[in-house]
Order: structure tokens, then sequence, then C-alpha cells
């Protein structure tokens, strides 16, 4: 076993809950352009954070700086830290690949490798981070399950990815991202794809999942944020300002006891 190989132990059961990401003044630049504002949030583990706002008030931006992938952009730039378990993600403690394994990411459109085994798809990601598995069908297994896929997937493992329908590959990349135990997974708009049959089986499985990974979903859905969501926090761009929180909290304050007219006029769906 090499310091970059680690065998995990695919037995072994996911631990009660994820890690706590916290955001301290975090701001943000494309080139001169500057697109956040000294957000600061803590999302907490356990819990599902969800990040409202109207298109281009930097959601997507936040959530890729929260896993380190705002900086594969040419020209971004960012000021603040973000601390994982205490520990800063920018800090030299932690390597880049330690981070991205540690903090997944669900994107909008499901994104499985078409031709490759649905089995292989839930595995893919150890080879990319240095892991193995034990025991790689026991590890199939447990994360189609908690991914809620296994019962209509397990008779047929060995099918390419593509056969599965929107709503399935979504929960495949789900079971994918899940494999190299995360603490935390960021998913945006990750039902923007999806029919409402399978955006509520993408739901219940962020139900399921909440205890043991900590879930920021960004979503325009403002039923979506509400159904599964325990806090929230709404972004806002004012014009030629950089986006911003301008509210969070607890998900049901935020929707039925707002502070800021401003937070009540965008879940009553007045604006956005
Ligand atoms: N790669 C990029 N290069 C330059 N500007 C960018 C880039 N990505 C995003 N932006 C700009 O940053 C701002 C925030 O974008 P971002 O995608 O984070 O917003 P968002 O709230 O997630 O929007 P949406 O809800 O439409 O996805 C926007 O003004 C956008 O045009």
């Amino acid at each position: 076993m090499t310091a970059d190989t680690q065998v995990m132990e695919a037995a072994e059961q996911p631990g009660p809950a994820g890690g706590t990401l916290d955001a301290i003044g975090v701001s943000a630049w494309f080139g001169q352009r500057k697109v956040l504002e000294k957000v600061d949030i803590v999302m907490r583990a356990g819990e599902v954070t969800a990040l409202i706002g109207p298109s281009g008030c930097g959601k997507s931006t936040f959530l890729r700086i929260l896993n380190r992938m705002h900086e594969l952009v040419p020209a971004a730039t960012l000021a603040g830290s973000v601390l994982l378990d205490g520990e800063d993600i920018y800090g030299t403690e932690l390597r880049l690949t330690e981070v991205r394994r540690r903090i997944g990411m669900v994107f909008q459109k499901p994104n499985p490798f078409p031709a490759m085994s649905i089995a292989d798809n839930v595995t893919a990601g150890l080879k990319l981070n240095g892991l193995r598995s034990a025991d790689k069908e026991t590890l199939i297994e447990e994360c189609l399950r908690r991914a809620s896929l296994w019962d209509e997937v397990r008779n047929r493992l060995p099918a390419p990815a593509g056969g599965l329908s929107g709503g399935q590959q979504q929960r495949l990349c789900i079971a994918r991202s899940l494999a190299v135990r995360p603490d935390v997974l960021l998913m945006d708009e990750p039902c923007s794809a999806l029919d409402p049959t399978s955006t509520r089986r993408v739901e219940e499985t962020i139900h399921e999942l909440k205890e043991q990974v900590t879930i920021i979903i960004v979503t325009h859905n403002m039923q979506q944020a509400q159904r599964v969501s325990q806090r929230c926090a709404f972004f806002l761009a004012e014009e030629n300002a950089p986006g911003r929180v301008v509210e969070q909290g607890p998900t049901e304050q935020v929707f039925h006891e707002p502070e800021d007219p401003r937070t009540a006029d965008y879940v009553n769906g007045r604006f956005g």
C-alpha cells in the first residue's frame, strides 16, 4: 500500500453524519468582475442547506468554491476561507485530492460514463482518488442502496449506464459520489433535468442521506427547497453589485417569517 493508496473497508458502515462546512467572508471574482461579496454561511453536519436566489446571483460559484472547483476557471479568484470541520480547505494541511474526495459534487445534468457498466460507474471515482476497495461488490450494493437505486438495477449491473432513465442516471451519479465516502455532497440543481417522479426519488434519497452526509443544494424550485432543506440561504445580486446573502436561517423561517422584504418577495414568486 503506497501513501496514495488506501484500502477502504467496504463493509464499514457510513458514519453518523458528515462534516460541517463553514464559509467565512467568501468573495469571488471572474477577472476584474466581483460576483460574490463576503458570504458567511455555516453548513452543518446532518443537515441539508439550500442555496436559493435568482439567476446570476452567484449560487453555483459559491458551491464551486466549497470544493475548490472555482479555481479551475482561468482568471477566477477568491477571498475568505472555507473550513471543513475547522480545517481550511485552501490551507496547506489538506491536499486538493483529499478536499475533492471529502466534498463531492453532483451536477445539474446527470453525467455517468454511458458506455461503462452500472457497477463500474459506482466505483469509477475510487481510482481517480487513489483509493481501492477491499470488496467492490459490497461497496457497489451499499452505494446503490444508499442512492435508492439498488432495487431497480440489481439484475442488470453489467449493463451500460447509458440505458438508464435520466432520474436513474442521477441516482447513479449520487452512488458514484458516495463510493469515495465523502463528508459533504454539493448538489447543483440536481433535479432540473428530471421529471416530477424522478425528482421525488432524488429528494427521498437526499432525505435519507442527510444523516450521513452534509448536503448543500442549489435549487430554483422553492417547493423543493422547503421539502428537502433544514436551513436556507437567500442570495441576491442587486444591479451592478456582486451577489450577497440577504438572509439565512431555518428554512421554515426563511419561507414563512422572512426578516427582509426582498426574501419575502422572492420566496413568494414576486421576482426572479
Ligand atoms: N466562467 C465564468 N466566467 C465569467 N463569469 C462567470 C463565469 N461563471 C459565472 N460567471 C458570472 O458570475 C455570476 C454568478 O454566476 P453563477 O453561475 O454563480 O450564478 P447562479 O446564481 O448560480 O446562476 P444560475 O441560477 O443561473 O445558475 C454571473 O454574473 C455569471 O455571469
